[in-house]
């Protein structure tokens, strides 16, 4: 699988702030196996978001892309919003899952607005902002990715079979 983390935050890309939650995101992924080949930081700008998921979604080569950062409740969190802008199909049971099992670390998940979708072949999934946050959401949802990723590039494997 190869994936792409892009980072939204104001005070990362100013450089008033170290990115955790990018790398710490690469480190889970390649820990699992995962190519990281595109990786992104840049401020809450709806229209920078949007063009960025655009371009690895089209590019062919990105079959995940994670977001991490700007799902929240503050006046510039608008990276649901630019994810939507850009996703064919919305799958909601990502973010569910993300919130009821977040819920069991901090009462503060039920404040991510994180969604999750396709465009194209490319599976996105918003994650928090903090690097706890993030690393703790993409282990949720992990357990039914892969078999994502499959099923969105066209397999017609039995989801009921054994796997191979
Ligand atoms: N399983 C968990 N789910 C959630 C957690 C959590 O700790 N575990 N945190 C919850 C909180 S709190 C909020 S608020 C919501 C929404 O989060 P956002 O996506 O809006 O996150 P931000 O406001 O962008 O960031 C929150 C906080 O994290 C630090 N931060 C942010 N970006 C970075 C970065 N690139 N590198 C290092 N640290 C970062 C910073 O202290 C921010 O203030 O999600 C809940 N879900
Ligand atoms: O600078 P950001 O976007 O990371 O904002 P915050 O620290 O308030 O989450």
């Amino acid at each position: 699988m190869k994936a792409a983390v892009l980072t939204l935050s104001d005070k990362g890309a100013r450089g008033e702030r170290e990115d955790g939650s990018g790398p710490a995101l690469q480190n889970w992924l390649a820990a699992h196996e995962v190519a990281i080949v595109k990786s992104a930081i840049v401020a809450d700008e709806h229209e920078e978001i949007v063009s960025i998921l655009k371009e690895w979604a089209d590019s062919g080569g990105v079959d995940l892309i994670l977001t991490t950062g700007g799902t929240g409740v503050s006046p510039r969190d608008v990276t649901p919003e630019a994810t939507m802008a850009v996703l064919d199909r919305v799958i909601p049971g990502f973010g569910e899952v993300m919130r009821a099992r977040s819920l069991e670390k901090t009462p503060h998940a039920m404040i991510s607005r994180a969604i999750a979708g396709i465009r194209g072949r490319s599976l996105i999934i918003n994650l928090p902002g903090s690097p706890k946050g993030a690393v703790e959401n993409i282990e949720a949802v992990w357990p039914a990715v892969p078999h994502a990723v499959e099923k969105i590039q066209g397999s017609t494997r039995d989801c009921a079979a054994p796997p191979r």
